[in-house]
């Protein structure tokens, strides 16, 4: 089935030459683009008219923490940095079955979807009361959008010296068998895929130097990424310095943790060497700096780690942290945060949104998504500059980062439509919430 997007406000294809298309138009077959010019002929095609819409490839996610999203807002969290942050919801997280982390997982890819996110990872790094990352790739499937699990992990508790409690931690061996299972039976390596499967212990205070070697090895065994957090803020650097001895750069060289297989979250603290060894080594970095801005991380090196060659993609971070999954906000955050930095000049709107969309697909690893070129995969967004929040806009593709939050009018995931006419196709959000509130009145409540 073939579908013609046409007359688009302007369709930003983000290919080699970043072109933008006045007047343009998208061929889709299937799941793929087949042409991207003025004046396609579609003959037999549906139709979709496209005017007052700047249509850009799909937005990609690539860091997060979806069975977050039932304790937003949490009070005794609301002011903390991040170990008193994680300290205080540990034991909250703790009390979530697996239909909490299921619904968590479909409001928070509701969201996304509804924010123009085609494709998103997530870093599940607890399984209480029987929990799998199964559920939240069921999410996935009923949401609809391309999803890129990753086997999260914890195995050093507070009696040997790690930030979780013991009662959250697993065994190394268990954690191992459960990341073959999963690879087996979700991942799928080919172009177009719907779920791909990473490995990822949480972060360097809550696994050992061994499960972090072992985990690389098998990821590479399987060929599968490797994603982690790093250097998130300076107490992160502070706990590698006295525990490891070294900066967080240098001990996840140590333990095979660099490579264009690789991607780490956060990097709010790495020094210029360590940019310089992500650069050399083609290692990948999601950004999250709403996330960062809420715990006082701090604002990550972009401006310097983009002009040294290193892959960067957007993440929104867990909705206990942001707290919410709107990735064109978190565009716009990266924008900002990065003049605020570097000065107005340090990132404009367009190299915002190559992030969001070429630079995420380049560290999820994914050739096939981030631009619109024939070939590619029929993951796109068509962006109302007719709303409100436009209007009076002299530049429409810099206002879907200026002007944001933008609604998109439609997003396609693989050709079909999950976001039409501003509303979500595959659930309805007020069941979503009426759900989420009876679940966060049990958790509340113990
Ligand atoms: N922003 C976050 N950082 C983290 N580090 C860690 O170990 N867990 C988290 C998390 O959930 N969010």
């Amino acid at each position: 089935m073939k579908t013609l997007i046409r007359k688009a406000e302007v369709v930003v294809t983000m290919d080699g030459t970043r072109r933008e298309i006045a007047g343009g138009d998208v061929l889709i077959d299937g799941g793929v683009i087949l042409a991207v010019g003025q004046d396609l002929a579609g003959e037999g095609a549906e139709i979709i008219e496209a005017r007052g819409c700047v249509v850009t490839p799909g937005l990609v996610n690539t860091h997060h923490h979806l069975f977050q999203t039932l304790t937003r807002a949490v009070p005794a969290a609301q002011d903390a940095a991040l170990f008193g942050w994680l300290r205080t919801l540990y034991p909250i997280w703790g009390r979530m079955t697996p239909g909490d982390i299921r619904l968590s997982a479909q409001i928070g890819l509701a969201e996304l979807a509804l924010s123009g996110c085609t494709c998103s990872s997530d870093h599940l790094y607890l399984f209480p009361n029987g929990a799998r990352l199964d559920d939240s790739i069921e999410a996935a499937a009923e949401i609809g959008i391309r999803f890129h699990a990753t086997r999260g992990a914890m195995s050093i508790g507070e009696s040997k010296g790690g930030l979780p409690p013991d009662a959250l931690v697993e065994s190394e061996s268990a954690i191992l068998k459960d990341s073959e299972r999963l690879i087996a039976a979700f991942h799928d390596p080919n172009p177009g895929a719907m779920v791909q499967v990473g490995l990822a212990p949480c972060s360097p205070f809550s696994v050992s130097r061994e499960l972090m070697r072992d985990a690389a090895i098998l990821a590479r065994e399987k060929g599968v990424r490797l994603h982690t957090h790093l250097a998130e803020n300076d107490e992160d650097i502070a706990y590698s310095l006295q525990n490891f001895g070294m900066l967080p750069g240098d001990y996840a060289e140590s333990l095979g943790w660099t490579g264009d297989d690789v991607w780490h979250a956060h990097c709010v603290k790495l020094s210029d060497k360590e940019i310089d060894l992500f650069a050399r080594t083609g290692t990948g970095v999601a950004h999250c700096p709403c996330s960062n801005a809420r715990l006082a991380s701090g604002i990550a090196p972009v401006r310097a780690m983009r002009d040294a060659g290193v892959p960067v993609g957007l993440g929104v971070d867990g909705s206990a942290s942001n707290d919410c999954s709107h990735l064109g906000l978190e565009a716009r955050q990266a924008m900002l945060m990065a003049r605020l930095k570097n000065g107005p000049a340090a990132m404009g709107a367009r190299e915002a949104l190559e992030i969001a969309t070429l630079g995420g697909a380049r560290v999820l690893g994914r050739t096939d998504l981030g631009s619109l070129e024939p070939g590619k995969r029929a993951d796109l967004v068509l962006w109302d500059v007719t709303e409100l929040a436009a209007a009076g806009e002299w530049d429409p593709v810099a206002a879907l980062v200026f002007c944001a939050p933008m609604r998109p009018r439609s997003v396609y995931v693989e050709g079909r439509a999950v976001v039409c006419e501003h509303r979500l196709v595959t659930a309805d959000p007020h069941h979503l919430n009426e759900q989420a509130r009876a679940a966060t009145h049990r958790l509340a409540n113990g």
